[in-house]
């Protein structure tokens, strides 16, 4: 019985010393004292290389790398593994940022090779720190070049996201050498917040996406990386909330040119000259300014500005905006393809629209005046988001008050008397008259035209992609959603 027993003793004696060896190692931490003594045999088993990075060059100018080296190092998880990491505050309140102490080692792994960096941190008797890269002799021609790039772009992009946005706005032209002033960009709207067709925004999200993973593609073609988009539409229906949205999707700085404060056309050259790459450069109102010929800028001036950035020595990564009330009464040059290539229009509310405003203002999804809200859309009166969110908010602790005062604004605007109605014509007279025209205010259809109304949008549609295949640039419009009519 006895010889029997035997086995599973010893299998048993083995497990529980396993066992107790397993929470010996981790609970007192000598795992930590194991992992180091294995990893000095492991190391006389090696030739290692070292690469210093030091703080500052010979002539005691900073050297970017070093600074990169650090950021990079900073976002690495094995930072909290050293012994002695030192903690700071960042720019926002609730960032915590790890920096290396002087003389402590971290890993890292980068395509299955080990590399230590080391804080050669000698201030106390020299004047500048160095950050020390160890790698295996036997892996240094593999891994050292594409390592260090690997540095580069992971450095930039933590900067990209840890920096806040900017707006720089073109300032007096007697001001010769600071042309564009920035403040910080805090721009709260978002692709959330535009109240727009979601199938449209969904498809302008993916068109800057795709854009921004494109730059191989546009330079394989001999382009410069970078799109153009119109936003047209009356006034007060998110044109500049979009722009916003834009950046702070992409992360983009947005420069805002004044055509009001630009001299003349080399003017406006040397202002596109002084943009940096990463941001959105923005005209409003490009239509009104051509019209009044407010500014010193001439209609060639305007397009060799929007061909300039396909020549000119600093064009990549770049967005143009451009927003307008209207088209139609645009120069086409302005429109061709490659001067814009993707156009956006922005319509007054239809009911659809008025609904996501109630529940984002009000909090309500459906409501008891909400039919009579439709009724007065299908009569063809209008409002624009503007308008409608501002009446929202004013009574936006009483949702019946908010709803019957937007109703009362629509009758008004529906009977063509209002104030509001008035007001608008002085902005969107072109713009909406074609909307009309074209079907695109859907608040004008009854119940019973509509599918005849679609039909006429499907003929609309497919007339506009052919108009679009000649010129090769999107049209967007959110009533476009079979995607036929998406132009390439
Ligand atoms: N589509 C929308 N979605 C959400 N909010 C909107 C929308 N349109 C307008 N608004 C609200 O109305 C206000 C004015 O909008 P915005 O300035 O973007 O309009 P705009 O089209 O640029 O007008 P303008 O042509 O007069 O410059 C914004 O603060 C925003 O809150
Ligand atoms: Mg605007």
């Amino acid at each position: 019985m006895e010889i029997l027993y035997t086995p599973f003793l010893l299998l048993f004696i083995i497990v529980s010393l396993l066992f107790l060896l397993r929470v010996l190692l981790f609970k007192t931490g000598l795992i930590y004292i194991t992992k180091k003594w294995w990893r000095s045999i492991e190391d006389c088993f090696h030739v290692y290389q070292f690469f210093k990075v030091p703080e500052f060059n010979e002539s005691m100018q900073e050297n970017q790398l070093y600074h990169k080296v650090s950021i990079y190092l900073s976002s690495l998880a094995s930072m909290e593994d050293s012994d002695y990491t030192n903690l700071f505050t960042g720019k926002k309140s609730n960032d915590i940022i790890l920096h290396l102490d002087p003389n402590q080692v971290i890993d890292d792994y980068f395509l299955g090779a080990r590399v230590s960096w080391i804080n050669d941190d000698k201030s106390d008797t020299t004047c500048c720190r160095t950050l020390v890269l160890k790698v295996r002799r036997a892996d240094k021609r593999r891994i050292l070049r594409p390592y260090l790039q690997h540095i580069h772009i992971t450095s930039d992009e933590v900067e990209q996201k840890k920096k806040g946005l900017k707006l720089y706005i073109n300032i007096g032209s007697h001001e010769q050498n600071r042309r564009w002033r920035s403040v910080p960009f805090n721009h709260p709207s978002t692709f959330d917040t535009i109240v727009m067709d979601s199938d449209l925004k969904n498809k302008l999200k993916s068109d800057l996406e795709s854009f921004l993973k494109t730059k191989q593609y546009y330079h394989r073609l001999g382009r410069a990386w970078k799109r153009s988009y119109l936003l047209y539409g009356p006034s007060g229906t998110g044109k500049s909330s979009f722009v916003a949205a834009m950046a702070n999707f992409i992360g983009y700085d947005v420069y805002g040119i004044d055509l009001s404060r630009v001299l003349d056309d080399s003017d406006l050259k040397t202002l596109l000259l002084q943009t940096t790459s990463k941001s959105v450069i923005l005209i409003e109102d490009l239509d009104r300014f051509l019209m009044d010929k407010s500014t010193g800028v001439s209609l060639s001036g305007v397009l060799n500005f929007m061909d300039g950035i396909l020549n000119a020595c600093c064009a990549e990564e770049r967005i143009m905006v451009f927003t307008m009330n209207g088209k139609d009464h645009v120069d086409p040059a302005i429109l061709r393809p490659g001067r814009i290539d993707v156009h956006i229009h922005f319509p007054l509310c239809d009911f659809a629209a008025f609904k996501t405003l109630a529940n984002s203002y009000l909090g309500v999804k459906d409501h008891k005046l909400f039919p009579q809200v439709e009724e007065i859309f299908l009569t063809g009166a209008s409002l624009s988001p503007a308008e409608i969110g501002e009446l929202m908010l004013a009574n936006r602790n009483s949702p019946s008050r908010a709803l019957k005062s937007v109703i009362t604004a629509l009758q008004t605007d529906g009977d063509g008397r209002g104030s509001l109605n008035i007001r608008r014509q002085w902005t969107d007279n072109s713009s909406r008259k074609s909307t009309e025209d074209s079907g695109e205010h859907s608040g004008v259809f009854s119940k019973e035209g509509v599918h005849a109304m679609k039909d006429f949008r499907k003929l609309y549609g497919l007339l506009r992609f052919k108009s679009n295949k000649t010129s090769e640039s999107f049209d967007m419009t959110p009533d476009r959603k079979d995607g036929q009519s998406y132009g390439s």
